[in-house]
């Protein structure tokens, strides 16, 4: 069977503007633009992984708010089911550990992005909440 693998990843907002980030060439998915996060480690709550996470990765401390959306996506190389969370960050410079770069972008253009696939019914939610 394959691997089935909880992620969650942060709709980080600021000033109307989302930040996008891409993953590097090293990573899997390299090169594809997603929502910072990563697997839920087990005991672990899903707001408490994107917190250690956004730390690890952005060296970022984030108010976790509402979910946007959880979807199921079949990669090849295993099952990912992603949660999205609205989030704010609270201190912290963003500091890239693993990302290639990052975008701020209104909404509107976040299709401007390849995104992940399993990412895209979360691209769309956030439009239409835009
Ligand atoms: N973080 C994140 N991962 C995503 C998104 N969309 C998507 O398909 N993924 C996939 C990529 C990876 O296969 C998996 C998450 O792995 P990861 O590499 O980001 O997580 P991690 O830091 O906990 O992983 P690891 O390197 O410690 O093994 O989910 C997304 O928006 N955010």
């Amino acid at each position: 069977m394959k691997k089935y693998i909880r992620v969650v990843g942060a709709v980080i907002t600021k000033d109307n503007m989302i930040l996008c980030a891409q993953r590097s060439e090293s990573m899997s998915l390299p090169l594809l633009w997603e929502f910072p996060g990563g697997k839920i480690e087990s005991n672990e709550q899903p707001e408490d992984a994107l917190k250690r996470e956004l730390k690890e990765e952005m060296n970022c401390t984030i108010l976790v708010n509402d979910k946007v959306v959880t979807t199921v996506h079949e990669y090849e190389f295993a099952t990912i089911e992603l949660t999205t969370y609205y989030s704010n960050i609270i201190s912290g410079d963003i500091y890239l550990a693993e990302h290639k770069q990052i975008k701020w972008l209104p909404a509107n253009e976040l299709f401007s992005l390849e995104w992940a696939p399993a990412d895209i019914p979360a691209v769309k939610k956030v439009m239409e909440d835009a």
